[in-house]
């Protein structure tokens, strides 16, 4: 009797698939959530027999199991620049924030020693908090910036004594408006504090296959399952130079407004901040160019 109810309800599942576009959405969403919170639980005990605990070196296995979500997915990267995340030593990586599907790009690329600090919330996200918390993830309260401040303080001097790559999102939020929110400050008092370079990293926009208001998660064609979407992912050059030398003059605030005498200094004094938020901004807008070529071209322009 079971099995009566059953063959109808499985035929339903690709019927709805190839007809409606907002049940494709919720099933990939609901789908990527379980298969990572499965995955999780497969990964809390591979980290604990690997570290004994929180550790920086689980990265390793957690990367190693996210790696293959993307076919699941239909998704694809496409990286320009990797080898400027060979950078020795720690250094702060800061990335545009589009979904939780920025997951899969940021493992697909993770160099070694390398965590994020992520909001406290997702700690308590089931299996996926708890090995957030084993690869040494830092929680950070965004309601209360001094607590977020010294949490963030602790983490630069722990960059250095532990030789530890950190990945923010400058933007402390989710955006999928096609833009960079005016990044926050953290992650470049992270860099001046510990002395470190900051490598710019962008994610193409989603916009050609995740549509988060719209409810729409594509795969290009109204079959909804076989043709897949590439994500461009753009490293720039970490000029040690050039960002060193602007951490130095810890040019991370603006000028003060009110100064006469500051003319000058606000003339020529453009923050690290917006210096790589105009960087990030003109990549964005290079990797939405669909053809190979002037893809190439922009990535070379980029790298200066
Ligand atoms: C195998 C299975 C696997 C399963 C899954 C596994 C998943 C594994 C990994 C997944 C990880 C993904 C993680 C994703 C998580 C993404 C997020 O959570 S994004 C949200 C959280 N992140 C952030 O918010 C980072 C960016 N925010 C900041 O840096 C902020 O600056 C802030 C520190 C939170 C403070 O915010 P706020 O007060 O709103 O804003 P500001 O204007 O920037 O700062 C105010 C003030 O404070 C000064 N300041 C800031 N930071 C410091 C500092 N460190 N030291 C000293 N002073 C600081 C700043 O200068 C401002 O002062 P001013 O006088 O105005 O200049
Ligand atoms: C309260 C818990 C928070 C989310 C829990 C979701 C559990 C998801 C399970 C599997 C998905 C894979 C790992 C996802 C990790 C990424 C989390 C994320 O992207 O959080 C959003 C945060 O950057 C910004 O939050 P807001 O846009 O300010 O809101």
């Amino acid at each position: 009797m079971e099995v009566l109810w059953t063959v109808p309800l499985l035929l339903l599942i690709p019927l709805l698939m190839w007809t409606s576009s907002t049940f494709v959405f919720y099933f990939k969403k609901c789908f990527y959530v379980a298969y990572m919170m499965c995955l999780a639980l497969l990964a809390i005990p591979l980290c604990v027999l690997k570290s004994g605990g929180r550790d920086v070196e689980n990265m390793r296995i957690i990367r190693s199991l996210v790696r293959h979500v993307k076919y699941f997915l239909g998704l694809r990267f496409e990286v320009s620049g990797w080898e400027h995340l060979q950078t020795e030593g720690p250094y702060v990586i800061i990335s545009n924030h589009q979904s939780s599907l920025d997951v899969l790009g940021l493992m697909e690329i993770l160099p070694d020693r390398c965590t994020m600090i992520a909001k406290k919330e997702l700690v308590y996200a089931g299996t996926v908090g708890l090995v957030c918390w084993l690869g040494g993830i830092v929680f950070i309260n965004r309601k209360k910036t001094s607590d977020a401040k010294s949490v963030m303080t602790d983490a630069a001097k722990t960059m250095l004594d532990e030789q530890i790559r950190l990945w923010v999102f400058p933007e402390g939020t989710r955006n999928q408006r096609g833009d960079l929110l005016p990044f926050k400050k953290g992650a470049f008092h992270l860099a001046v504090q510990a002395q470190v370079p900051v490598i710019p990293i962008v994610f193409s926009s989603y916009s050609n296959f995740y549509l988060r208001k719209e409810k729409q998660f594509n795969s290009g064609n109204s079959s909804g399952l076989c043709s897949c979407f590439n994500v461009f992912l753009c490293v720039r050059r970490s000029s040690h130079a050039e960002v060193l030398s602007l951490l130095r003059r810890h040019q991370i605030e603006d000028p003060p407004k009110d100064r006469h005498e500051g003319d000058d200094v606000r003339r020529h004094h453009i923050p690290l901040r917006q210096i790589l938020q105009r960087d990030a901004l003109g990549l964005l807008e290079h990797l939405q160019l669909r053809n190979p070529e002037q893809r190439a071209d922009a990535a070379l322009n980029t790298n200066h």
